[in-house]
C-alpha cells in the first residue's frame, strides 16, 4: 500500500482520528514522537479559548508493538476534551430536543457553499467538519512520516515570517527556522516576533483578525525525490496540493518563485559546482526543486494563510431562515492562527516526501529500504545517513 492518510472527526464531536497506510515495518514509533508535533500545534500567540481546554495526546489503536511499527495501517486517536461541553449538539445518536440550527453563514468559511452542496439547514453540520480541528489528525500522521524521514537524515522545520503587516526577510527567516519553536509566533527574531504579537494585539483590539505567511524547510533529502516522467508524480506539484489543502491556506510559493518571475535568468538559476568533490549548489533560489524533483539543497515552500473569518466585527450576510440581511454567525475563534498553520505545513510537507521517499527505495520493512537507500547514496558519491552516526 502507498504510503498516505484519512482522517474522520468533527470538531466538537467524541475525537479525531487518522489511519496512516504504507507504513513500513520496524520504524521506531513512540506517543511522544506524535504528542511533541500535537503540542507544537497548540500553541502560538493569537490562539481563542478551544486550546486552554484541549491537550491532544495521541493513542495508538493500530499498526505498533512494543515501540515499533508492525508494517500494518497505524491508527490514532486523539480525544476532543471539549465534546463533554457538546455531548447534547452532537451526540451521534437522534436526540429529543435538537439545537436551534444556525443560518447565518460567515462569509469567507465553508458555510455557505457546505449548506448548498448538502442540502443542510444547519450550518453546524458545515462548520465541524470544515474547522481546523482536523488538522490535530493531520499533524499526528505527519509525525510518522516524520520519524521515517528522521532515519534517513531529513529534518523538517518552519518559521512566520509574516503575520498581517509584520514581516521579516524570508530567506532570514528559513535560515532560522529550527529555533522557531522558541517564538510564540514561529518567528526567529525576537524583536519582529514582539511586533507581531502587538499586531495581533491590536487586530483583536479592532474585534478583527490577521493571516499570514510561513516557510517550511525540508534538509537532508537526497537527490531525485519525485519525477518529471509523469505530470502527476511532479514534486512541487505535490507539495502545492498538500500546502494549499491547508484551512484558510490560498497561496504557495516553491523557492523564490514570485521573485524569479521579475529577474534574468542568470540571476535565478542555482549554478552547479563542485563542493568537497560531489556536485552542490552555489544558491538555493529554487527552493531545492527542479523537473518535479529534488536536487539534494533543501526543499523550500512558503504558504500564504488568509486571516480567520470568524470575527467579533460580524460581516453583513443574508439569514437563509428568513431571507433578511443579518449579521454572520460568531462564536469562539482564534484571531490568528499562522503560527499551528506552519505546523500543520511540517506535516504536509513530511508526508508528501516520506511518499516520495519510498516510491524511490520502495520496501515495506525499514532495513530493506535502508539498503535500497544506501546503494543509491554510493552511486551518486554521497554520505548516506546513518540514524546512529
Ligand atoms: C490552525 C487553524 C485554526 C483556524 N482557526 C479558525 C477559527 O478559529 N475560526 C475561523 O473562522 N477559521 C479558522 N481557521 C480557518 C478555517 O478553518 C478556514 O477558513 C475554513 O476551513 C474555510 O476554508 P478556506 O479558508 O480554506 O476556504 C483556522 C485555520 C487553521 C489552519
Ligand atoms: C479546535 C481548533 O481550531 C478551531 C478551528 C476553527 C475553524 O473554524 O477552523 C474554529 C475554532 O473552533 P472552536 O469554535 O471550537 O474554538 C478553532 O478553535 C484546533 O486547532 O484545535
Amino acid at each position: 500500500m502507498r504510503f498516505g492518510f484519512s482522517t474522520a472527526g468533527e470538531s466538537h464531536g467524541p475525537a479525531e482520528v487518522v489511519i496512516v497506510h504504507g507504513v513500513p515495518a520496524g520504524l521506531r514509533l513512540l506517543a511522544e514522537d506524535v504528542d511533541r508535533d500535537l503540542a507544537r500545534r497548540q500553541a502560538g500567540y493569537g490562539r481563542g479559548g478551544r486550546q486552554k481546554i484541549e491537550r491532544d495526546r495521541v493513542e495508538f489503536l493500530g499498526g505498533v508493538r512494543h515501540g515499533y511499527t508492525l508494517g500494518s495501517p497505524v491508527a490514532m486517536l486523539v480525544r476532543n476534551r471539549d465534546y463533554a461541553n457538546w455531548e447534547h449538539r452532537m451526540n451521534p445518536a437522534p436526540v429529543e430536543d435538537p439545537p436551534a440550527p444556525i443560518t447565518l453563514p460567515r462569509p469567507g468559511h465553508a458555510d455557505l457553499a457546505g449548506m448548498q452542496k448538502y442540502g443542510f439547514g444547519d450550518l453546524r453540520n458545515v462548520l465541524e467538519r470544515s474547522s481546523a480541528r482536523e488538522t490535530v489528525a493531520r499533524v499526528a500522521a505527519g509525525a510518522v512520516a516524520r520519524r521515517l524521514l528522521e532515519e534517513f537524515g531529513v529534518r523538517i522545520s518552519s518559521a512566520v515570517y509574516r503575520i498581517g503587516g509584520v514581516a521579516m526577510d524570508r530567506a532570514l527567516a528559513a535560515a532560522g527556522a529550527e529555533k522557531a519553536d522558541r517564538s510564540e509566533v514561529r518567528c526567529p527574531d525576537p524583536e519582529v516576533s514582539e511586533r507581531m504579537k502587538a499586531e495581533i494585539d491590536a487586530a483583536r483590539r479592532a474585534r478583527d483578525a490577521l493571516g499570514g505567511e510561513f516557510v517550511v524547510v525540508a534538509e537532508g533529502c537526497p537527490p531525485g525525490l519525485g519525477s518529471y516522467a509523469d505530470w502527476r508524480d511532479r514534486l512541487d506539484a505535490r507539495l502545492a496540493r498538500a500546502v494549499v489543502s491547508i484551512n484558510a491556506v490560498k497561496g504557495v510559493e516553491i523557492g523564490d518563485a514570485f521573485e524569479a518571475a521579475r529577474r534574468r535568468s542568470s540571476e535565478v538559476q542555482d549554478e552547479i559546482v563542485r563542493r568537497g568533490g560531489v556536485l552542490g549548489r552555489a544558491s538555493n533560489r529554487l527552493g531545492g526543486l527542479e523537473g518535479g524533483m529534488t536536487n539534494g539543497e533543501p526543499v523550500v515552500v512558503a504558504a500564504a494563510m488568509k486571516p480567520i473569518s470568524t470575527i467579533a466585527r460580524a460581516l453583513r450576510t443574508v439569514d437563509l431562515s428568513t431571507g433578511e440581511e443579518a449579521r454572520a454567525f460568531r462564536e469562539r475563534a482564534d484571531s490568528c492562527a499562522v503560527p499551528a498553520a506552519a505546523v500543520i505545513g511540517e506535516a504536509m510537507v513530511a508526508v508528501v516526501l516520506a511518499e516520495a521517499f519510498l516510491e524511490k527505495f520502495g520496501g515495506d520493512a525499514l532495513e530493506d529500504i535502508r539498503t535500497s537507500y544506501e546503494h543509491y547514496m554510493q552511486r551518486l558519491g554521497l554520505s548516506a545517513h546513518r540514524p546512529d552516526a
